[in-house]
């Protein structure tokens, strides 16, 4: 079912003659139950999309309509029981804990001076439990972690019960075990809940990985979307991060820092123990090149029992070594 639409969409600052377009037209579509991240280089616009979705910044020009409805148009209220907002700049209450904060995720459907009910609270208690943070549940938000903060502010996004989770950028400033956890998270919340999770990041391998979809937003081209894998197929991230020295390995989904080589070597060999010694001469200006017939000088990579790296010349080992430190030491010697 499709959950989020945007069309035509354009998104910037300012009105007018004096408005500062950041992008023009653009247009995606978001399913129920799909995990989406949005991905592009530093400043190409992510968080103004976010932003000018959730209704926080006004559209230039367009719409993003859920379920029909014209989500720029609504009002405060009725747009957060439609879309639970998780923002970096978010405000933190130090003082509150994590049942109170998680508690104002209820605040579109309580009264005035938000009172809860039993269903509220059994919302809450259900929400921090889904965050694996019910252990935390009486704890001060300024007594968490930041993986566990990230997993209140997510909690409270779930108690809000709307159809659209949207994130920016959930897993800055996190170590690499909490990123993994907070995309687990979310890619559960999608696929159980069936609720559509939008989120910027720069974790982009995690993204190849967890995603359903991928937004690719860059300076250069619209709104590029679809699975990862086809993105992939299409080498679209090539013509995206293009830039500064480094390359995207489409096989790899990695990307590779491009060096500058001033020596090139025959090597002999395969397995993991090429793609390390390939990396280390790499990154020494040393271009590694498959070893030919005809080459009379060459390296191999001998794994015959015990590692080592030999150098043959004319059929001859002219010399050997068992680690990559010393054979890259010979290499420079030669
Ligand atoms: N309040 C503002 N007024 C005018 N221009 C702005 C404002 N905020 C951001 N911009 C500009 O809009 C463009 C997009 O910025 P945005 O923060 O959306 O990028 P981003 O992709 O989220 O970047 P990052 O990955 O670094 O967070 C940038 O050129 C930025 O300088």
């Amino acid at each position: 079912m499709e959950i989020l639409q945007i069309n035509k969409l354009s998104i910037g600052y300012g009105k007018g003659k004096r408005a500062k377009i950041v992008h023009e037209k653009l247009d995606a579509k978001m399913y129920a139950g799909e995990l989406v991240c949005l991905l592009g280089e530093n400043g190409t616009g992510k968080s103004t999309l976010i932003r000018t979705i959730c209704g926080f910044q006004p559209a230039l020009d367009g719409e993003a309509s859920m379920l029909g409805k014209n989500l720029l148009q609504q009002s405060e209220k009725d747009l957060a029981k439609m879309a639970a907002v998780v923002l970096t700049d978010r405000v933190i209450v130090p003082n509150a804990t994590v049942e109170e904060l998680v508690g104002l995720g209820r605040s579109p459907y309580t009264g005035t001076f938000g009172i809860l009910n039993d269903e509220d609270k059994q919302i809450v208690h259900t929400s921090i439990e889904k965050c694996g943070i019910l252990h935390k549940k009486k704890e001060r938000l300024a007594n968490l972690s930041d993986g566990e903060k990230q997993k209140a502010f997510i909690a409270k996004a779930l108690a809000q019960d709307t159809k659209i989770i949207i994130l920016d950028e959930p897993t800055a400033f996190l170590d690499m075990p909490a990123r993994v956890e907070i995309m687990q998270l979310l890619r559960q919340i999608a696929s159980q809940s069936g609720k559509s999770v939008l989120m910027s990041t720069h974790d982009l391998d995690l993204a190849l990985q967890m995603a359903d979809k991928l937004w690719l937003l860059s300076a250069q081209k619209a709104l590029l979307t679809g699975t990862p894998e086809d993105l992939l197929l299409k080498n679209e991230f090539q013509s995206i991060f293009q830039n500064r020295g480094i390359e995207f390995d489409n096989k790899t989904g990695l990307f590779r820092v491009g060096y500058d080589y001033n020596m090139e070597i025959p090597v002999k060999g395969h397995g993991f123990e090429y793609v390390l010694l390939r990396r280390a001469f790499a990154r020494n200006g040393i271009k590694t090149i498959r070893k030919k017939d005809e080459d009379s000088q060459w390296l191999e990579v001998c794994r015959n029992g015990k590692l080592s790296f030999k150098y043959f010349q004319n059929g001859e080992c002219i010399g050997q070594e068992e680690s990559i430190e010393d054979v890259l030491a010979l290499t420079l010697k030669l």
